[in-house]
């Protein structure tokens, strides 16, 4: 069940956007969502009770954002315990909610883990509920941790490759605090670059079909007050040709054992524009998206996301999930074809930034270390 309420409190965050957090009312457990749909008309909170209401909340993004999901999802696996629901099938439909962003599996498998061993230890339902919201917290904290020190290596590595000053960034989709327990992943380089004087601009693309980039990058740049525009996707061509463009920064949803990145669709011809253009790209990623076990791009199942949202346009408080509650952009009974990410192949990223550094240029073999240890940090 879930349930809005407008935003109360203050702000949590360095970058003030509350975008997760765990109560514990006297009615019982609870977990508390920015409704990132509403941004940025309204900041409205979603309260969630339990499993089902999680999922609609991710298949809806409502909740969105690589990290975010994987704390989500780990949070999502301790509430049910907590209130006594049936912890396998909580998990199960949670880590079913979205395919691509391997870290909602990390996260929901790393909750359910926790709980199993405390049972196996002898441990009540109590106790295991207590051991995996105790595993979501961690890999809360561990997230805000690993989003400072990317931040860190992201702009040692910009500041390396871009000497000189000012960086004219162009970034897609939304990689800030609200995909983290941080400042985020692209977006806290940027932010960090804007913190030291060297953002120079900040170019945000829109991002159809959800515009997270519009609603959402460019609300959480006005409010640290970061010089940035912002474009059309099909207008980042333009700026490449221009020469307005130093280096493109994205986040990611998932990363194969051979550096293939899955981000949101529109990156992989960023990636290409890139290269044709001598311009560094970026990928900033925490080591809970990268999967040692999806051995290439081709393994990365992609979302496929319905129809309307690409045929129809809607308004961010209108609260729409389904046909026919936004206004209509083609002509009624228009097929869609509408992906939520596509794959850039190693060959075409200049690095990936990880909390551990920066590993460039990028293959396999370069990837051997960092895998190992994100098939450890998925263990918790
Ligand atoms: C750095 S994680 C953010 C990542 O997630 C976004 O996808 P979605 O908005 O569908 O959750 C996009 O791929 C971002 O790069």
């Amino acid at each position: 069940m879930a349930d809005h309420q407008a935003r109360s409190g203050g702000d949590e965050r360095p970058s003030g956007i509350p975008a997760i957090r765990w109560e514990e009312p006297p009615e019982g457990p609870v977990l508390v969502l920015l409704d990132q749909t509403r941004l940025p008309a309204e900041e409205v909170e979603l309260v969630c009770t339990d499993a089902s209401a999680l999922v609609e909340a991710i298949r809806s993004l409502a909740v969105r954002g690589a990290p975010l999901l994987g704390i989500a999802g780990a949070y999502g696996v301790a509430l049910a315990a907590a209130r006594g629901f049936d912890v396998s099938e909580a998990a199960r439909s949670i880590e079913e909610a979205r395919p691509t962003a391997v870290n909602l599996s990390v996260g929901v498998r790393r909750a359910r883990a926790a709980h199993e061993a405390e049972l196996a230890r002898g441990g009540d339902p109590a106790a295991a509920a207590a051991a995996a919201l105790t595993a979501a917290r961690t890999l809360h904290r561990q997230d805000a941790e690993a989003s400072a020190r990317m931040a860190a290596h992201g702009l040692a590595l910009l500041d390396e490759l871009l000497p000189g000053g000012g960086h004219r960034i162009l970034t897609h989709c939304n990689t800030g605090a609200l995909v983290s327990g941080g400042e985020g992943t692209a977006f806290a380089v940027a932010l960090a670059a804007h913190r030291v004087g060297r953002l120079r601009r900040l170019w945000v693309d829109e991002t159809r079909p959800l515009l997270q980039g519009a609603r959402l990058t460019a609300y959480e740049a006005a409010r640290n007050g970061m010089a940035y525009t912002l474009l059309t996707d099909n207008a980042a061509g333009s700026l490449f040709a221009a020469g307005e463009v130093d280096a493109v920064l994205i986040g990611a949803d998932r990363i194969a054992a051979d550096g293939s990145v899955a981000n949101k669709v529109g990156s992989y011809p960023l990636a290409v524009l890139a290269r044709h253009h001598g311009v560094p790209f970026i990928v900033v990623a925490p080591l809970t998206t990268i999967d040692p076990d999806t051995l290439d791009g081709a393994s990365i199942e992609v979302e496929q996301r319905p129809g309307f949202e690409v045929t129809e346009v809607v308004a961010p408080q209108a609260q729409v999930t389904g046909p026919g509650g936004g206004i209509p952009v083609a002509p009624l009974g228009t097929q869609a074809y509408n992906p939520a990410f596509d794959v850039t192949p190693p060959e075409l990223v200049t690095a990936i930034v990880t909390e551990e550094g920066a590993v460039t240029p990028v293959s396999g073999e370069a990837l051997a270390g960092v895998c190992k240890r994100a098939r450890e940090a998925a263990a918790g």
